[in-house]
């Protein structure tokens, strides 16, 4: 696949089935992350690849911590849903230091830019995820889980799998001009 062209006209997906991305496909995914920008090589993420059962054990959790949160039922089952729309999550958690040149947003967006290195080696191998975030990425019992110290932080959950439907290939150009200014 052209690079450019993924870049240009790359779309998420949201249905996903197996087969999930695994041996050297995953491995090329993993490299890719590894390969995002980082100040200081200091190499701020930490993937915690959650497939088979235990995407029952992060259901469970998610789960028990939207009873803590006494959620209503039907978003109790919502949060104990999640995890089976896609065969494989990668949780990406920023790992992140104290350092003099490299603060802690720096360190954010370094593990941000590996989702998305992620995502797009997934897709140049013919797989395709979705990153989603939302309330449980600081949910106190879902960081623990994931071994985030207090300076930490989830920065997603990359739901990969083969992707269901087909994405329009053809990716409307937009409109950069009220984005973009010369200085
Ligand atoms: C940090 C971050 C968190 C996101 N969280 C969610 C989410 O929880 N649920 C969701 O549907 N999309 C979420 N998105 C957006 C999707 O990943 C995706 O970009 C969006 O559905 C638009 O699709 P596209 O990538 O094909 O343009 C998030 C994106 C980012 C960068």
């Amino acid at each position: 696949m052209d690079a450019l062209d993924l870049l240009v006209n790359r779309r998420s997906a949201s249905r996903l089935a197996e087969p999930a991305p695994a041996g050297e496909a995953l491995q090329n995914i993993l490299h890719a992350a590894m390969r995002a920008p980082d100040h200081g090589t200091l190499q701020p993420w930490r993937f915690i690849i959650v497939e088979n059962e235990g995407r029952e054990r992060f259901a469970n959790l998610l789960e028990q911590a939207a009873r803590d949160s006494n959620l209503e039922q039907k978003a109790i089952d919502k949060a104990a849903s999640a995890p089976f729309r896609a065969p494989m999550i990668i949780t990406v958690v920023a790992h992140c230091e104290e350092n003099a040149k490299v603060p802690q947003w720096e360190q954010l967006a370094s593990a941000s830019c590996a989702v998305m290195a992620m995502q797009m080696a997934a897709v140049a191998q013919g797989f395709n995820g979705i990153w989603r975030s939302g309330p449980w990425t600081d949910h106190p019992s879902v960081r623990e889980a994931f071994g985030c110290r207090e300076q930490d932080a989830i920065v997603g959950f990359l739901y990969l799998g083969t992707p269901q439907l087909k994405a329009n290939t053809t990716v409307v150009a937009p409109d950069t001009a009220q984005f973009v200014s010369y200085f």
